[in-house]
């Protein structure tokens, strides 16, 4: 279904932070929480303190209510109007984020609340909505990311789902069950067991800590009655993400530790989607992980996004407060581009996207209807008691990086290209694992191997030619359409026009595409692919000269002794040290110092695992490859 998008605005995350009651009567406290911040002692000198600035921040005394009244009620009716909304919970484990998106039967949570608000905003809508009758449909779809695989919680046999883009650019996860309810009780009749398949565990900080991530996402539509039968699709999503982990103190083993390091990496490519979306990179990492993927839209795409921020006062979690409110720091700047999307049954019939902005501004006034919504009828649509918040109209926000439709392309065939490259990379690499497993040199299946290998690379040759010069024209053409663009009058435009400048000037190429090629491309591959690379960096020799006393791959003992060597290597190599390692770039060197940072260093090769893309193939060709490069 293609959908009009309309209302376009920039909206930016929210992040709002709740200090959960300390727990353990012992321990002193750390956090103090002040009306709009946060205070924690420095670290670095216990005499100063930190404070963090948000939109809003909840003490312990604060109400399940009061944060759905204040952070979440006020964007309801937005869904109803078309526009997506993603409400999450972050922070460590045992922080409180499953008490604030579900709670319990006595104090209901944030899910609960919204599903309420949500049939009561649709009543008060269509009261309001006088000229024009609608329908209004609710579904909604359950699912939790364990270990890294998407599970169906409305219908558990439905596991392991895949997630896909269509080609307006929205994520959905093809199989899911979709159910439509009409009331909070259907809605409860089929959350609370889909709630018990959801995977939680004991451990040292919490009794019942959440296994996975969590999402439960409703659909709003709302269809007009007569022609032209206008469709406003909106989107909920409710996250509860599982908590970060220092299993020094969760003293997870097992079963336990997998899931956790499951749990750390995901959280850990949601830092580094922050911070490429706030460094204006051309390419965010969206797709390092389930969880960044599904939450595209809610990060950096079309959503209303509060980011609730749990975090516990007790000394024992000064560290991950400390690193949850710098991560709530810096998602506070990413900027969303918010839309309304609509379609109708006239677009079938090639109504014009002008006309139904025509018809937009004159038949229907949803806008209108919003601000001029009176307080009282308001009021008497709310559940007993509660106050009405009055709904703050949305801020305009510092500019977000602005990407024309060419430079979308631009970006996609440049992934495409890199995505290729791995592929091949990968695929090379394969061939070398097979040469090296076959000792004799000189037999025919080695020549069968290479005239693989030159077959592979002749072809890859020829596609990178052709996405290079797909992209070159999208370039030009990007040239052409900058050098044709009628000069903005209004103050407003040029100042946005010119921040797109330079913020295209940033994410165009200045290099030629083939100088991203992989190192395998790099080096250029001969026969003997595994000879070392010529690096003039006197670093690289050193590592390189003294695994070559390395004698043969196959003996177990000395084997085992390269591994700890590589394993030495990933603990204590600078960036530029580690890049002196085959298959290991640039790319991959930070993310190795990053992890190593945050998490201390490796204490087995398993460890490894851990970070966003070293899977186990990846691991075993680092090995191969490294030992290759050796003999
Ligand atoms: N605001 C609060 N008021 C009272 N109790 C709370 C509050 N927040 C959290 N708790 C209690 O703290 C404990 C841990 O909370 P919760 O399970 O929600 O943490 P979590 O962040 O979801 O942890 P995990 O990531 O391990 O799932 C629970 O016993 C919960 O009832």
């Amino acid at each position: 279904m293609r959908f009009t998008e309309m209302d376009k605005k920039q909206t930016k995350v929210q992040v709002v932070v709740r200090v959960r009651p300390p727990l353990d009567p012992v321990d002193t406290i750390c956090a103090n929480a002040l009306s709009h911040s946060v205070e924690i002692f420095n670290h670095r000198n216990i005499k100063e303190t930190i404070k963090y600035d948000f939109a809003a921040v909840y003490n312990s005394e604060s109400t399940q209510q009061m944060i759905y009244n204040d952070a979440v009620k006020p964007l309801l009716l937005q869904s109803i109007q078309g526009q997506n909304i993603s409400i999450f919970a972050y922070g460590p484990t045992g922080a409180g984020k499953t008490h604030t998106m579900l709670g319990s039967p006595s104090d209901p949570g944030i899910i609960t609340r919204v599903i309420n608000g949500l049939f009561q905003s649709i009543e008060a809508d269509s009261r309001l909505q006088s000229t024009q009758e609608w329908n209004y449909s609710v579904s909604f779809s359950y699912l939790e990311i364990y270990n890294e695989k998407v599970h169906d919680l409305l219908e558990p046999k439905n596991s392991d789902l895949p997630i896909r883009e269509d080609g307006d650019k929205n994520i959905f996860v093809p199989g899911l069950t979709d159910k439509t309810i009409n009331n909070f009780d259907e809605f409860k009749a089929l959350f609370v067991p889909a709630s018990n398949n959801r995977t939680t565990a004991a451990t040292k900080l919490n009794d019942r800590s959440s296994r996975s991530h969590s999402i439960l996402l409703l659909k709003v539509k709302k269809t007009g009655l007569r022609p032209p039968h206008r469709e406003f699709h909106g989107k909920i999503y409710l996250i509860d993400l599982a908590g970060s982990e220092d299993n020094r103190r969760t003293g997870n083993k097992g079963i336990r530790l997998k899931e956790s390091g499951a749990i750390n990496k995901s959280l850990f490519v949601l830092g580094e989607v922050v911070d490429a979306i706030n460094n204006g990179l051309p390419r965010i990492p969206y797709r390092n992980s389930k969880l960044t993927r599904l939450l595209q839209d809610s990060i950096g795409g079309s959503c209303h996004s509060v980011m609730i921020t749990n975090i516990a006062p007790e000394q024992k979690y000064y560290y991950d407060t400390y690193c949850t409110l710098n991560f709530a720091s810096k998602s506070k700047k990413i900027v969303n581009n918010t839309c309304t999307k609509e379609t109708s049954r006239l677009q079938g019939l090639k109504r014009s996207v002008s006309e139904s902005h025509k018809e937009i501004s004159t038949v229907s006034q949803p806008k209108k209807a919003r601000s001029c919504f009176p307080a009282d009828t308001r009021d008497q649509s709310l559940p007993n008691g509660e106050a009405h918040i009055p709904q703050e109209p949305p801020k305009m926000m510092d500019p977000a990086p602005y990407l024309s439709p060419l430079l979308r392309r631009q970006n996609f065939l440049e992934e495409t290209v890199n995505r290729r490259f791995e592929e091949l990379e990968h695929n090379i690499l394969e061939q070398m694992r097979h040469m090296v497993q076959k000792p004799d040199v000189s037999s025919p299946l080695e020549n069968d191997t290479l005239a693989d290998i030159k077959k592979t690379l002749e072809s890859s040759k020829q596609q990178l030619q052709l996405l290079a010069q797909q992209q070159q024209q999208v370039c030009s053409k990007k040239e052409d359409h900058s050098n044709n663009r009628t000069p903005f009058t209004d103050k407003t435009n040029v100042h946005k026009e010119s921040q797109r400048k330079s913020v295209e000037k940033d994410m165009i190429p200045t290099t030629p595409l083939f100088f991203n090629l992989p190192k395998v491309f790099k080096r250029g591959f001969k026969s003997t692919a595994a000879k070392s690379k010529t690096n003039d960096d006197d670093l690289t020799k050193t590592p390189k000269s003294k695994s070559r006393k390395i004698q043969s791959p196959f003996n177990p003992e000395l084997q085992k002794k390269h591994n700890e060597e590589i394993l030495v290597k990933m603990n204590t190599a600078s960036v530029k040290e580690l890049q002196t390692l085959q298959t290991v770039g640039l790319k991959r060197a930070n993310l190795i110092s990053e992890w190593r940072e945050v998490y201390g260093p490796f204490s087995n090769f398993d460890d490894l695992k851990k970070i966003p893309g070293f899977t186990e193939k990846y691991l075993q060709n680092l090995l191969r490859s490294n030992l290759v490069c050796v003999l």
